[in-house]
């Protein structure tokens, strides 16, 4: 296989820095054609010197003109965009031939679509992508014949695990969740965890948003949605197992009893690398897995109780149209007040709960109605955190 061009949306993140750490353990199979960040310009002027991309982008006109003078002087300068323009001239960029989606939230939405519309090969880190849209991304990837590889890492386990055998024989997705690091607590205690607490996921070193979700159970939530629309399997044959060791990524169950299962170490490069170069495997330098020093590996039913989002993340998967939208972005909204110490942990689920039992869904929604569903539960949700702080 010859060298691939990739651009990455969230280049300064957990993803975004996995993936170039994939790059720089095999510079002559990539080619960084052009870069998306947020706002951390420090770093992306470091990924610029290390990876001289053609363009990149941040966030804003500001945040480009500081980008702009911190490269003075610099031998090698890219183009340099911003805004939403500028995140869709990254997605689209004529030179790559696959976007990795790897910002964090709803944002990610838009871009990935232009990504798709341009015909990229896409890379999908940005579960909230298809959580939100996952209907109307999936007809548009059809449409324009492009090939969606998940990044996501039970996604990957699903995918690798599907190979070989005919969809027909899918009976069942067994999607693992590490349970967080309060999975043993009780209500009562998680009444009174830290934004600190539950930044300390117990296997993976990922950003604040996926690791809060991941002490909520929201992330397998979203996961269990993003995995409907990704191997088109109806929301009852999927199926949480709470797997507090991170060795088994998922696992697929087919008609005749048989059970395959991905595993290996929890490291990011591990579906990343695979998602970039599917079918082809590349020697990613990462530990061996070792079961001997393990023993034993653990499932147990996840506790819908104690995490109420995993039920309402099925609720609104079950229930469609732009449901599954705005759980999103009240989530969005509820983690951030919660690292803001704005809202006790319980109150997460509460608002959301709250947020879709307000919600009026269309009955067949397009781009417009779900971008309007999330607008209109971030002000909700902001009006109902308001209301528990007064
Ligand atoms: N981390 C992981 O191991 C995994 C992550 N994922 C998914 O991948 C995605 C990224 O996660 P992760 O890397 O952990 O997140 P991080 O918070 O570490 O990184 C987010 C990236 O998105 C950028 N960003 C944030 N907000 C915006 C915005 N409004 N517009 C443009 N760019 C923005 C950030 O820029 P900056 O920092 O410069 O401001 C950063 O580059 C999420 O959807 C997550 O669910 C899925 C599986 C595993
Ligand atoms: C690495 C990855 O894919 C994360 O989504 C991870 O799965 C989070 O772990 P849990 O949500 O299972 O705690
Ligand atoms: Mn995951």
């Amino acid at each position: 296989m010859g060298s691939r061009t990739i651009s990455i949306l969230g280049s300064t993140g957990s993803i975004g820095e996995s993936t170039l750490e994939v790059v720089r353990q095999f510079p002559d199979r990539f080619r960084v054609i052009a870069l998306g960040a947020g706002r951390n310009i420090k770093l992306l002027r470091e990924q610029i010197r290390a990876f001289r991309p053609l363009s990149v982008s941040v966030l804003d006109s500001n945040l480009a003109d500081e980008l702009d003078r911190s490269l003075k002087g610099d031998a090698y300068r890219p183009e340099i965009l911003f805004g939403s323009d500028g995140y869709d001239r990254v997605a689209a960029h004529p030179e790559a031939g696959t976007l990795v989606s790897a910002m964090v939230g709803a944002a990610g939405l838009l871009p990935t679509l232009t990504a798709i519309r341009a015909g990229k090969r896409l890379a999908l880190a940005n579960k909230e992508t298809l959580v939100v849209a996952g209907e109307i991304v999936m007809a548009l990837a059809a449409e324009h014949e492009v090939e969606i590889l998940p990044v996501d890492s039970e996604h990957s386990a699903i995918f690798q695990s599907l190979q070989g055998n005919h969809r027909d024989a899918l009976k069942r997705i067994l999607l693992t969740a590490s349970g967080g690091p309060f999975l043993n607590k009780t209500r009562e205690e998680l009444a009174m965890v830290t934004p600190q607490a539950a930044l300390c996921h117990p296997n993976w070193s990922m950003g604040r948003k996926i690791t809060i979700d991941s002490a909520t159970l929201m992330n397998k939530g979203l996961e269990v949605i993003e995995a409907r629309w990704l191997f088109g399997v109806p929301v009852d044959r999927i199926a949480v197992h709470v797997h507090p060791e991170s060795i088994v990524h998922s696992m697929v169950e087919y008609v005749d009893g048989s059970v395959i299962a991905q595993m290996g170490i929890p490291d990011m490069k591990i579906p990343i690398a695979y998602a970039l170069t599917y079918p082809e495997r590349l020697p990613v330098r990462s530990p061996s897995l070792d079961l001997f020093r393990l023993q034993k590996l653990s499932f147990y039913p996840p506790d819908e109780e104690r995490f109420p989002c995993l039920r309402l993340a099925f609720d609104a998967c079950r229930k469609g149209s732009t449901y599954p939208a705005v759980l999103n972005a009240a989530n969005e909204v509820a983690v951030g007040a919660f690292l803001d110490e704005k809202i006790a942990f319980p109150d997460i689920p509460g608002v959301i709960e709250t947020a879709m039992g307000k919600h009026k869904a269309p009955a067949k929604p397009d781009l417009d109605a779900v971008i309007a569903a999330d607008r209109w539960a971030r002000v909700e949700t902001e009006r109902l955190i308001d209301d528990i702080r007064r």
